[in-house]
């Protein structure tokens, strides 16, 4: 078989895999304040309307726009924000502050910069509209509404507005367990003098940070030694553990991998080797239930692999609705001159020339390296089977929304 015979295109795995996730079973109920990053589990309506009433957009002078006519109009009342105003007497303003309720019978706002008052009251040269100034009662949201859906990522604004409504806790899915698991008897945890053959674990720290900042619970299992027997083991563990396994390594072909093996023994391996560039060797499959992938062991395609395939499944495992941002295309300040059958996530960051942007590429994509992932900003895709030249626009997906 040839180096790319028999690879399953990203998005025919993707169309395979991703229906096998649901949501995780089990909610619960969060404080807004822990709340951040987690998933609605069900729709949030609007108990009342918002803003509850009409109010002032600007600090100024409440008018009945019709009593312009009779000008000077005496100041009545004064309506700081907070205050339940009386109704305004026909025939004068009131003075008003920004966030304030308007008085039933005033149906504009004047802001004071175009208003002079004296003792005899208010004198305006302005013909304001009717409702000028005036935020509506549920503007924002109008009761009995959906405000949020379930499935909603609740950001910073969608906390904001939960706040907005007086609702002090949500329900939300629980937190997605991962268990991951690094292989390699070359592998060294930072921290310990390093002996010769060997090499640091990086993947073990990439991929605890991913998950963190997509907000998962992690199981980290460790450096699993490169036998049979100790990956058995803890697949075993993760499996009972986690509600998705990921590792790293031991998915290639050679004898010393025994990522793959293990995990058909377990349960199966439903996918192996994608047209994906770093990223080939990818396993998808189970150990007994819990679903499983395997990723290769070189540190760029972990982070690529995991961006590209993990994230989508622990997106629907987490209970979020499916997205589909429109990325933007922008132009390649590079070239590919030999087209691949592989899908290509190069490491890319945006630069601004000629008075625009254009994606710039790092020179060296081995995926074995990392220090082009944090010179990065994101990954340019270059289709399978095309050659790029320069000013061709290709796909730039930034790691925050890889991550998002
Ligand atoms: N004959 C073939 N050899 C290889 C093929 C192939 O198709 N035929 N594919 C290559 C590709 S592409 C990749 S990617 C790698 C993936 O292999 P594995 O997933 O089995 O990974 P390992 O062999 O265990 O490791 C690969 C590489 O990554 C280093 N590594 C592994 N884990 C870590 C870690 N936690 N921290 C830092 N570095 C790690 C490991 O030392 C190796 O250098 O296979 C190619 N070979
Ligand atoms: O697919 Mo491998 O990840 O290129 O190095």
């Amino acid at each position: 078989m040839g180096p790319t015979d028999g690879l399953t295109s990203l998005d025919d795995a993707l169309a395979r895999l991703l229906p096998q996730a649901g949501p995780v079973a089990g909610t619960e109920t969060r404080p807004l304040r822990q709340a951040l990053g987690r998933i609605l589990a069900s729709d949030q309506t609007v108990p009342a309307d918002v803003p509850p009433a009409d109010n002032s957009a600007v600090d100024g002078y409440a008018v009945r726009v019709a009593d312009l006519a009779g000008q000077p109009l005496p100041v009545s009342q004064r309506i700081p924000a907070g205050v339940a105003p009386e109704p305004l007497t026909p025939g004068t303003a009131a003075r008003i502050f920004t966030g304030a309720s308007v008085p039933d019978g005033a149906d504009a706002v004047l802001m004071q910069e175009n208003v002079s008052v004296d003792d005899a009251g208010l004198q305006t040269a302005q013909q304001p509209e009717i409702g000028q100034n005036i935020r509506p009662r549920g503007q924002d949201l109008k009761a009995g509404s959906v405000a949020l859906p379930a499935g909603t990522r609740l950001r910073p604004q969608e906390l904001g507005l939960l706040a907005s409504l007086g609702i002090a806790e949500v329900p939300v899915y629980r937190p997605v367990r991962v268990a991951i698991l690094t292989t390699g008897d070359e592998l060294v945890p930072p921290g310990e003098p390093l002996p010769p053959g060997k090499i640091y674990n990086t993947n073990r720290f990439t991929l605890d940070a991913l998950l963190q900042q997509m907000h998962c619970d992690v199981v980290d299992l460790g450096d699993v030694a490169d036998t049979r027997e100790a990956t058995t083991e803890a697949l075993k563990q993760a499996s009972r553990e986690a509600d998705l396994i990921l590792s790293s390594g031991g998915v290639s072909v050679g004898e010393e991998d025994h990522v793959r093996a293990a995990m058909e023994a377990l349960g199966d391996v439903a996918l192996w080797r994608l047209a994906l560039k770093p990223g080939k060797p990818l396993a998808f499959g189970h150990v007994g239930d819990t679903p499983m992938l395997g990723l290769p062991g070189n540190p760029a395609a972990v982070l690529v692999t995991f961006l590209v395939v993990a994230a989508p499944f622990i997106r629907r495992l987490q209970g979020a609705a499916d997205r589909h941002p429109a990325y933007p295309h922008l132009p390649a300040d590079f070239t590919v001159h030999r087209p691949s059958p592989r899908r290509e996530f190069v490491r890319a960051r945006r630069v601004l020339r000629e008075g625009r942007a254009w994606i710039e590429a790092h020179p060296n994509q081995s995926s074995g390296m990392l220090s082009s992932a944090c010179w990065a900003e994101g990954l340019a895709v270059v289709p399978e089977d095309t050659m790029v030249n320069r000013g061709d626009p290709l796909t730039f997906l930034s790691f925050t929304d890889l991550l998002g």
